[in-house]
């Protein structure tokens, strides 16, 4: 696989305090890293870093080799880096398919020259969503609104997809669901996806990699077969878990 983001020497202080401190890591196509810590270690802080929301105070993102870090929201989703956050934002009477050609044509007026991404039919498919493409957004159950977020993101064609807790709230049916759906956006469509998520049971079968912050450094990173029996993290962390 090839390394496709590289985040070096992250830090991102809020007054005199460190949310992030000294955080680096890198992220192959199609592999998914899984970002997790107690409360307050940094994770979100990280992943606006990742998406451009924040300056880093200190560190660069690279994507393809290029630095993507510090340029604004719009510049980090331009350079393939697109983000869907913890609630849903879709319009309820539009359709998806509606929904995603507006995604496509905002992509489209961002980068015009360049095709536009997968399918609607592709995205649907990855994203479990077969048959939903033509019901009006209301009509999808909330666990289908997440997966819809998802294929919105994908829509403007990113190579980098940060996921932001999307299993909150699922029972184990749907989050199961969600995370086939992550791993064939990783495997079928090459998009390095980088997931936050407290839920263990979701995120350990999916990671390919478990990056653990405590107090916004990196307390370790490994597989996850690594982290579950690393003893720092078990003390920390994971506990009995
Ligand atoms: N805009 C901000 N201004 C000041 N402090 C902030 C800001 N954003 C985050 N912090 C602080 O940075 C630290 C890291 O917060 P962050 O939200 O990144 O942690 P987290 O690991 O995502 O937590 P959680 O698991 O609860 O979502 C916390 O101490 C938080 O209070």
């Amino acid at each position: 696989m090839t390394t496709l983001l590289h985040a070096q020497g992250l830090t991102k202080k809020f007054g005199g305090v460190a949310a992030v401190d000294d955080v680096s890591f890198t992220l192959d196509a199609g592999s998914i890293l899984g970002l997790i810590g107690p409360n307050g270690s940094g994770k979100t802080t990280l992943l606006s870093i990742l998406a451009g929301t924040h300056a880093p105070t200190a560190g660069t993102v690279s994507l393809d080799g290029r630095t993507a870090s510090g340029r604004g929201a719009h510049r980090a989703a331009r350079a393939g880096i697109a983000r869907t956050f913890q609630t849903t934002r879709l319009f309820p009477t539009w359709t998806l398919r509606d929904s995603l050609r507006l995604a496509h044509g905002e992509r489209n007026r961002r980068q015009p020259g360049r095709h536009t991404t997968w399918p609607d039919e592709e995205l649907a498919r990855v994203l479990a969503l077969d048959g939903l493409l033509d019901r009006p957004c209301a009509g999808l159950t909330s666990a289908a609104q997440r997966l819809a977020m998802i294929a919105l993101a994908l829509a403007t064609g990113p190579r980098v997809l940060l996921l932001d807790e999307p299993a909150v709230g699922m029972d184990h049916n749907e989050a199961d669901i969600l995370g086939e759906a992550v791993r064939r956006v990783a495997d079928d469509l090459g998009v390095g996806v980088v997931v936050v998520d407290h839920n263990m049971r979701f995120l350990m079968p999916l990671a390919d990699t478990v990056l653990v912050m405590a107090a916004g450094a990196v307390l370790a990173t490994g597989t996850p077969e690594e982290i579950r029996t690393d003893k720092a993290v078990i003390t920390s962390y994971l506990g009995g878990a």
